[in-house]
């Protein structure tokens, strides 16, 4: 600066003439770039599509800045109201198109072409590596072929006596929490992981040690890191992500968890080769999968959401009568060790890894989310709680004994009750793909470019009054057999569809009834906010910004007297 007030005047408007100069021809070829680029295809085709006004080279990247992740959540619905069923955002070069009409969304997830994820999952990486979330390609459909049967319902309904022992131990601790108000979220959270370190590592709880708790600890902070790179659009960048102190502490939690999986892997494998050499061989997956009346399908053990998610063309509809027992359980990375050693499945030791890591994460905020919507709901809904409780008391009586499988198939009000939740607050609120080649939709014949991205508005079309009368009530009997049967399949999304859809559902379903009817033997519980008050977070995982607060209250064993349950019909 003082140099150039030291130079003369002549200098000084030299200088100014090149910095002009230098400025035009900048936007010129910035102009002249942005209007090539508009002529391409991509553009051209974005284009078609309805969306917000954009601004040069933006796009609409500037209604995004300054947000956070309630306000942008707000804004998508907005523009999900404003424009059509297909909108189209532009954020600088890059296209996203979200969709929100089931035939629409049918195209793209019943697809075994368009089932790449979006760039957006890539914040996983340094934690689940190519983890079945988010690899793509060959490597996902090998191990999706691996890891589907493992979630048998055979092998689910071993995992029945530690999803009760769980279930017992989180109401133990919420009992100090009697008649406070209090965040229901981080006793959901707690008892998912133990259940997950029990059902996907095999670390019970006695032989866990102060490790388990330290790995616990960290995958629930992993995922409160991934979640503000999502909303806090600077953090989105490596190159600046790296300077902050979430990287340091993200190296610290990848530490911590990848040295456990490994720990445990190298153990397990030990184990399981002393165990050999002895002739101790466990089941193999086709053991403990092998269907009793050679179909593998058995109409006694079906549920309410296998009905409802029956057209959604998954591989998970396997089912049989077969009850392994106790003693036959084994975790998903027994099972994955047992298979990879017995020479039927090729899969390397960092792989396991990458895929009990992906079960650890995948399984975890999803029903911790999903559990706390439900409670918070009931809190509200006395009269939905009283049928609730009513259906258990019929099943249970005043006994405290734990759920068995069977039980589990008569909690059909409950079962209705979780479908319900997961409508109104489906916990993955959203689900986006690339595109690597073109695809024709329903709607008006759009004509969705390669290279774009798609958003799937799960939270948007589970509040279509096209497909539910009152569609922000809550109303569990929008899932009573004659008002499922010919709902479009795909107006009701909460695990995905598809061959890329949620490979945990049925482990889910079953987890969250023994985990819900557990606590709801137990407890009441209240809360004196209303529904509308729910303040909810657009993330990779919905939650309510405000906390899932409530108060417990002692369950007295009885069930409501005529006139209450009356009421409540
Ligand atoms: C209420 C609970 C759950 C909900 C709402 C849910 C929802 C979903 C959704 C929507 C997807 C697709 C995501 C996408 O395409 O971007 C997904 C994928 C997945 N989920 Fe779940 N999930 C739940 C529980 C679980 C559990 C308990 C596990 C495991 C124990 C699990 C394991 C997985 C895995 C491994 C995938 C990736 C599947 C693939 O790409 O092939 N989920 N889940």
């Amino acid at each position: 600066m003082s140099l150039i007030l030291e130079e003369s005047p002549e200098t000084r408007g030299n200088v100014t003439r090149i910095l002009l100069y230098t400025f035009a021809v900048l936007a010129t070829a910035l102009w002249i770039w942005n209007h090539r680029q508009k002529q391409t295809r991509f553009y051209k085709l974005g284009n078609k599509i309805p969306g917000p006004d954009t601004l040069p080279l933006l796009g609409n990247a500037h209604l995004a800045l300054g947000k956070n992740s309630s306000e942008i959540m707000a804004l998508a619905m907005e523009f999900a109201q404003r424009f059509s069923s297909v909108t189209r955002v532009w954020l600088g070069p890059k296209l996203y198109i979200f969709l929100t009409e089931p035939d629409d969304v049918e195209v793209i997830l019943n697809s075994h072409v368009h089932i790449d994820k979006a760039e957006d999952y890539k914040y996983f990486e340094p934690w689940l590596g190519e983890g079945l979330l988010i690899s793509s390609g060959e490597k996902w459909r090998s191990h999706r072929k691996m890891i589907a049967p493992t979630f048998h319902i055979n092998i689910l309904k071993s995992f029945i006596g530690p999803f009760n022992q769980n279930s017992r131990n989180v109401v133990e601790k919420m009992r100090r929490e009697m008649g406070k108000v209090f965040d229901v979220h981080d006793y959901m959270s707690g008892v998912t992981v133990d259940i997950l370190l029990e059902t996907a590592m095999g670390i019970t709880r006695e032989t866990q040690d102060k490790s388990g708790f330290d790995y616990a600890m960290a995958v629930m902070k992993m995922c409160e890191i991934i979640h503000l790179r999502h909303y806090k659009l600077w953090l989105r960048f490596d190159s600046f992500f790296k300077f902050t102190s979430y990287f340091k502490e993200q190296i610290k939690l990848l530490n911590i968890i990848h040295g456990l999986t490994t720990k445990v892997i190298k153990e397990k494998k030990k184990e399981y080769l002393e165990n050999k050499e002895k002739g101790i061989i466990p089941p193999t997956l086709e053991e403990l999968t092998k269907s009793s009346n050679g179909n593998g399908v058995n109409g006694d053990t079906k549920t309410l959401s296998d009905t409802v998610f029956k057209g959604l063309r998954d591989d998970l509809d396997f089912n049989d009568e077969n009850d392994v027992g106790e003693k036959k359980r084994l975790a998903f990375l027994d099972l994955m060790l047992e298979s990879a050693q017995n020479g039927s499945n090729n899969i390397t030791d960092t792989e396991i890894k990458e895929e009990v890591d992906t079960i650890m994460f995948e399984g975890h905020d999803t029903t911790a989310a999903g559990s706390s919507f439900v409670l918070c709901l009931l809190a509200v809904y006395h009269e939905v709680q009283t049928r609730v409780y009513d259906e258990l008391y019929e099943i249970f009586g005043d006994s405290d004994r734990p759920a068995t499988f069977e039980d589990t198939l008569h909690m059909k009000y409950l079962e209705r009750v979780i479908l319900e939740s997961l409508r109104l607050y489906p916990p993955v609120p959203a689900i986006a793909r690339k595109l690597n080649q073109d695809v024709k939709i329903v709607t008006d014949g759009f004509v969705l470019p390669a290279g774009s991205t798609v958003v799937i508005g799960t939270f948007k079309i589970h509040r279509s009054p096209k497909f539910y009368k009152n569609p922000d009530e809550f109303n569990p009997d929008n899932f009573l057999p004659e008002n499922t049967q010919n709902r479009h399949y795909y107006s009701f999304i909460p695990f995905s569809a598809g061959p890329r859809s949620c490979v945990g559902r049925k482990y889910a379903m079953l987890k969250l009834k023994v985990l819900l009817s557990t606590i709801l033997r137990n407890f009441r519980v209240v809360s004196n906010v209303t529904e509308d008050q729910f303040t909810l977070q657009g993330d990779i995982i919905l939650k309510r910004t405000d906390g899932f607060r409530l108060k417990i209250e002692p369950r007295k064993r009885v069930p409501s007297t005529p006139y209450e349950a009356e009421k409540s019909v």
